[in-house]
């Protein structure tokens, strides 16, 4: 038991898929688990533990934003074990050859500054996806046929953004898209010698102004967690 999840030792999988949305979360988790067991509901925050093709699963919400999603990855790692976290998360796309719904495969996360800024300090260390959990997420979304998209995304600490130069720098540079924990839990992983992926949708779009109501968000993004859980057990 920790601050924050409620789970025992032992109820926790070593692979955890991270959606920030904890009804994402359980909708996952009655979708493609086997017998889901609800392991954590403290503060809302939904966990559930079960089995996809054999293997032990946890599916964990993160939250929204890249402080709360560093103490969960912290607790999962350090508290109970967790050596995989793939993130199934919505994004905005930055790219106008990038559609809705698509899939974002997060090679890299920049950011403007992340939770562990402070231990860093002067250093701007580069947050990268685990290679091998990405060649696997290329090769299970060419299987299922889903348009995705391998490069840079911007982990960013607000979805209200004031800084139209800044998106328009992002997109020069090639980044695909926008979220809000990626930076944060490759940096967390990379810390601890863990594997770290972020499997995005686009559920709208900065260029467009295209979006997605709330329902489809929580729900109704298969590929993304097919290709999370085929590339942890690749
Ligand atoms: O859909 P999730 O996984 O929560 O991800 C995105 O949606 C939230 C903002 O609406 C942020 O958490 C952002 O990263
Ligand atoms: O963080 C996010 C998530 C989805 N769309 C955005 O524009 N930002």
């Amino acid at each position: 038991m920790t601050p924050h999840i409620r789970a025992l030792a032992g109820q926790i999988a070593e692979t955890v898929l991270m959606p920030g949305d904890p009804l994402r979360a359980r909708w996952a988790a009655e979708t493609f688990l086997d017998a889901p067991e609800l392991v954590n509901d403290v503060r809302g925050m939904l966990g559930f533990t079960g089995t996809w093709r054999g293997n032990r699963v946890t599916i964990h919400g993160s939250g929204m934003g890249m402080p709360s999603l560093s103490i969960y990855a912290n607790e999962l790692i350090s508290r109970y074990g967790a050596r995989t976290l793939i993130r199934i998360g919505s994004c905005g796309a930055m790219q106008s050859h990038v559609a809705m719904r698509d899939v974002i495969l997060a090679q890299t996360a920049s950011s403007i500054s992340t939770p562990s800024a402070g231990i860093f300090r002067d250093l701007n260390f580069a947050p990268c996806a685990d290679f091998g959990l990405l060649r696997a997420a290329v090769d299970a979304a060419e299987r299922h046929g889903t348009r995705a998209h391998v490069g840079g995304i911007y982990s960013s600490d607000v979805f209200y953004d004031e800084r139209p130069d800044l998106n328009e720098t992002l997109t020069r540079h090639g980044i695909l898209g926008v979220e809000m924990e990626a930076a944060e839990l490759y940096s967390v992983a990379a810390r601890h010698g863990c594997r770290a992926l972020a499997v995005l949708t686009v559920s709208d779009h900065l260029l467009t102004q295209e979006a997605l109501p709330p329902e489809e968000r929580q729900s109704n993004f298969r590929d993304m967690v097919e290709i999370a859980l085929e590339s942890a057990f690749a």
